[in-house]
Order: C-alpha cells, then sequence, then structure tokens
C-alpha cells in the first residue's frame, strides 16, 4: 500500500472528484459515512457525541458526521471553532445541511469552551491535511482542553496540529487523540515513534479514490500489508529436496550469549532453510549439539568468542551478530568476512557495533547486504538524528550510500532498500520488545536469503513473517507473557 505525500492526497482527491466524477461534497458525504461506519462499530449511541470542527474540509467532514449521527440516535452537539473569516465550500453546504436537525456552537473565545460530561466522546474535525502552520490562538485552546479532559477522543483522518509528512515541533499544540480514523491511505506521520500519542490506534477507511490514479504516483513510502508480504511467498515444490531451500551460515554468540546464536539458528531453521551450519565459540557446543539436533557446528578455535571462520563460499547465505560480543579478534573475523564474502550478509547486534567503531568497514560490505540495527544500534553507525523523520531520511541516504538494505526495527520496522524506498511493517505488538526478537529476526531473514529470495523480498517478507508470528504468540500467550522463543514457535511462512 502506498503512502503519500500531503500534495499527492490532495491531488488524488481531485482527480477522483473531476474523473469518477463525484462532487467534492458528495465525497465529502462518502467519507463521513465511512467514518460514522466504524464509529458506530465502536461506540453505541448511548454515549453523548461532541463534535469539534473548524471551518476547512475536516470541519465539513465534522458537520457531515455529526448529521449522520444524530440521524442514527446519537446526542449529538456540534462546536465550530471560528478561527478564520474563509470558510471552505463543502464546509458550508454541510454548515446548511445540518441546520435541519442541529443548531451548532460558536467558539470564539476561551470563554466559550464547554464543560464536557466524562462519558462524552469527542470528535476531532479541526484541522486535517490541510495544516500549513502549527496550531494557535482559540484553536490551540481547544486542542488543550481536549488533550487535558478524561473524554475519549477520536481523530478525524488525522489529529488536528499533527503535520501529515513532516516533523511538528516538540511545543506545537496536537491533539492526543484515543483512535485515528484515516481517510484511504495511512499517513507517513503515524509510522514516527515521536508521534506515537498523537496518532493513538488508527485504523483505515476506504472511500474509494481512484486506484488506478493511485498506482501512478510516484512515492518512496509504503506500507507492507498482507496482500504484498503473500505476494512475495514462493511455494515449495513438491519435488523439492533440502538441496532447493539452502545452506545458511549463522555466526553467532560468546560465551554467556550462546543462547542468541540458538535463538537465530532455531529461526532460521523454522522459516524454511534446506542445511544450517552455526559458526559458535568452543564453549557452546554441547549447548548447541543438544538444543538444536537439526544444526551442524563449526566450532571457533577461541573458547569463548568467535575469532576464525574456515571458507564460507559454499554458503548460500550467511548471518553474523547476534551475542556476538565486541572482542578485536572478532572484529577482525568480521573484516575478513566483509572482504571475503561475495553475498548479501545479515548484520546484527554487535557486527553493527563493530562496524560503527570501524567506519573503514562501511565500504567493504557487499553490496545488498541486509542490516538490522535497533535506533541505538543505527545512531551509533549513521550518528544522532533531530527527529525521527531525519532518522528515516538518513537511513535512506545511507542505504543509498552504501548500496544496502537497513531494517530500522521499531514498533512500524522501516525496511530501507537500497533505491531509498521505505517499506513500513505492519505487523508485530509491544510483546516483541523482549530480549532475543531481534536474534529471532536476524535468523529467518537469514534463511530467506538462503532460499533463493531477492534481498529486498527476504527483508520485507521476513520483518513481516517475524511481525505475525509476533501476532500470533501475543494472542496465544498475552504480550507480557510472551518471549523470543514464543515467536520462533509461532512461525508459519506459507
Ligand atoms: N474532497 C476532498 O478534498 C476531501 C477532503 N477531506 C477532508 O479534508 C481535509 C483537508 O481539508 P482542507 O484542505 O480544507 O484542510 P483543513 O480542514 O485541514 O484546514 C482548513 C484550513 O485551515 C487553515 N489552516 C491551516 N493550518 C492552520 C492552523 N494551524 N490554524 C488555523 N488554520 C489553519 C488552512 O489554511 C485551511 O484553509 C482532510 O483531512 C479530510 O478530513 C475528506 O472530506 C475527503 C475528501
Ligand atoms: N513495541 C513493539 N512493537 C512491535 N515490534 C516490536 C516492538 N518492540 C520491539 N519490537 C520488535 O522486536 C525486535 C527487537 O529487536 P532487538 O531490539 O534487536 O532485540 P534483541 O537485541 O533483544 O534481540 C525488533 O524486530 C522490533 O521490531
Ligand atoms: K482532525
Amino acid at each position: 500500500m502506498k503512502i503519500l505525500n500531503v500534495g499527492q492526497i490532495r491531488d488524488l482527491d481531485a482527480f477522483t472528484i473531476e474523473n469518477e466524477p463525484v462532487s467534492s461534497v458528495n465525497l465529502m458525504e462518502r467519507a463521513a459515512q465511512a467514518f460514522c461506519w466504524w464509529f458506530c462499530n465502536q461506540f453505541v449511541n448511548t454515549r453523548p457525541v461532541t463534535v469539534f470542527c473548524g471551518q476547512g474540509n475536516n470541519g465539513g467532514d465534522g458537520l457531515a458526521i455529526a448529521r449522520i449521527l444524530s440521524q442514527k440516535c446519537y446526542d449529538v452537539r456540534v462546536y465550530i471553532i471560528e478561527h478564520t473569516a474563509n470558510t471552505s465550500a463543502d464546509f458550508s453546504e454541510n454548515l446548511k445541511r445540518l441546520s435541519d436537525h442541529l443548531t451548532p456552537f460558536q467558539i470564539r473565545k476561551e470563554t466559550d469552551l464547554p464543560d464536557l460530561s466524562e462519558k462524552t466522546i469527542c470528535i476531532d474535525a479541526l484541522l486535517g491535511s490541510g495544516l500549513s502552520r502549527p496550531a494557535e490562538g482559540i484553536m490551540a485552546k481547544v486542542i488543550g482542553l481536549l488533550n487535558t479532559s478524561r473524554n475519549k477522543v477520536v481523530s478525524v483522518d488525522i489529529a488536528s496540529g499533527l503535520f501529515i509528512d513532516k516533523s511538528n515541533q516538540e511545543t506545537d499544540p496536537i491533539i492526543q487523540p484515543l483512535f485515528t480514523i484515516t481517510f484511504q491511505l495511512p499517513k507517513l506521520a503515524f509510522f514516527m515513534p515521536q508521534n506515537a500519542v498523537f496518532v493513538g490506534e488508527w485504523r483505515i477507511v476506504d472511500i474509494g479514490l481512484d486506484t488506478v490514479h493511485l498506482l501512478q504516483q510516484h512515492t518512496p513510502y509504503y506500507y507492507t500489508d498482507s496482500a504484498h508480504a503473500e505476494s512475495i511467498i514462493r511455494p515449495r515444490n513438491k519435488f523439492s529436496h533440502k538441496g532447493t531451500f539452502g545452506h545458511a551460515l549463522i555466526i553467532a554468540g560468546s560465551y554467556g550469549k550462546i543462547g542468541a546464536a540458538i535463538l537465530a539458528g532455531k529461526a532460521c531453521l523454522r522459516s524454511g532453510v534446506g542445511l544450517l551450519t552455526l559458526h559458535i565459540p568452543e564453549c557452546g557446543y554441547e549447548i548447541a549439539q543438544i538444543s538444536l539436533p537439526e544444526a551442524m557446528v563449526s566450532v571457533d578455535v577461541d573458547r569463548k568468542f568467535n575469532t576464525a571462520l574456515g571458507s564460507v563460499s559454499s554458503y548460500s547465505s550467511i548471518g553474523i551478530g547476534p551475542g556476538l560480543g565486541q572482542e578485536d579478534a572478532t572484529a577482525q573475523m568480521l573484516a575478513k568476512l566483509l572482504t571475503e564474502a561475495r553475498l548479501p550478509l545479515v548484520i546484527d547486534a554487535d557486527a553493527l557495533n563493530i562496524i560503527s567503531q570501524h567506519n573503514d568497514l562501511l565500504d567493504k560490505i557487499p553490496a545488498k547486504s541486509i542490516l538490522t540495527p535497533h535506533p541505538k544500534e543505527f545512531q551509533r553507525l549513521a550518528g544522532e538524528t533531530a527527529n525521527d523523520f531525519d532518522r528515516l531520511e538518513t537511513g535512506r541516504k545511507f542505504a543509498q550510500k552504501y548500496n544496502i538494505i537497513i531494517c530500522l526495527k521499531g514498533a512500524h520496522t522501516a525496511v530501507i532498500l537500497p533505491n531509498g524506498d521505505v517499506h513500513f511493517n505492519s505487523t508485530g505488538n509491544a510483546g516483541m520488545a523482549t530480549g532475543g526478537t531481534g536474534d529471532v529476526l536476524t535468523g529467518i531473514i537469514t534463511s530467506l536469503l538462503a532460499q533463493g529470495y531477492p534481498p529486498e523480498h527476504a527483508a520485507i517478507l521476513g520483518v513481516y513473517e517475524h511481525g505475525l508470528a509476533g501476532d500470533r504468540a501475543a494472542s496465544r500467550k498475552g504480550q507480557s507473557a510472551m518471549i523470543a522463543s514464543d515467536v520462533i514457535e509461532n512461525l508459519k511462512i506459507d
């Protein structure tokens, strides 16, 4: 699914209006109907509803929503914030249409602000995608009132005051909704951790914007939905054999962290690889043979750390990093591997930290390698960034400069491709914020690479399936009880 910028969204609205054709006010009606469909499924009509409207099209949506909900027997009040002399045409039309049903209250100054009963659900239709500057004056006061009230707030399209595709300042007044019900497409702002409280839970409602025009839009931003992930999966041929699915090598673990190697190895096997070899320090030999009998073990000469590899030319994929440690000898081994490897690697955890300490290694990373940093590891690699939008831009430049794939891990992991395209993941949950889940991801992606998936697909699909397995684990065990091993047990890539 594509993620468009403000200008493209406006064009898509305009194109739909002209080419469907549908009048602008009828498109607004469709948007309001779609919002109300969700709203009526979520909240019973015994809860009072107050709709706060600006005077642009987001406010127009709010007026149409108020009319529809009042027709569905909700007890509705409407407040219009008079912040400008100019109202949009569709706002004015919806004001007329509302007059048979309700009389709106006007808010011009602070003393006009209402007292809200606790049960009231507030609908935020103050400002939408047309936001051109931070909210101020009476608009900021209304946002402050809603944020300090204990009422549930639902934002129409986007929280008022939040920019759709660029960073806000920390002091900007922005609604903090429980839900955002957005039209047609997710918005870039939803994927930034800094915006978590300004988005809440979000849902997309379809308003029938032109799909052909949407296909023609160029954007670097995508949202990995189930349809996209499933289109990547390759079915297993009936006559296939273990050689068909590649031989993966995972270089991981150190004294006290052999578990990281086991988690990565097990996840690799559970993701469909044909053969797996684990390269681990000698102290991990028995642990690995007992806990992962399906894997072959290559034992390092060192007892506690990985320090030297034999030839790696026969492997179909190589993952390195989980629990590796940052010993000098390990760093030398990594440098040698980066120079000698003839295929894209999966590079995680301490392997990334070693590269951060030896910047000259960046140029040696094989093309299309997949790096899986969490935000702190990414900061060590690429330096400080001003905000989450800036971090994403830095990631895009980094991926292009070094011709690599970066999986910037988080609630919506961003898979950044060498051409600068970004695929935000749709699966996963806060139960995955527990030690070892990153090691599992390394194993999954290494497995997919071994099976012959192109690196771009291995990264996008691996991240998606990792989150999906986490969602299955959470529904079975609950987010608090689930651990990384549960993610592995719930893998099902087919
Ligand atoms: N036909 C369409 O274009 C559709 C538009 N839709 C709705 O329209 C919204 C966008 O509408 P608009 O483009 O009218 O924009 P808004 O409703 O977001 O903004 C309205 C006006 O407020 C002004 N403004 C911007 N920032 C402000 C600030 N900080 N303080 C005060 N005023 C400010 C702008 O100059 C603009 O004229 C979408 O978010 C969506 O809710 C939906 O009805 C779907 C169809
Ligand atoms: N709140 C969250 N929602 C969804 N996924 C999450 C969340 N927190 C963590 N994850 C996922 O869990 C994994 C954690 O990886 P990482 O930080 O490397 O952990 P570790 O080093 O302990 O293995 C990442 O894939 C990340 O995307
Ligand atoms: K809004």
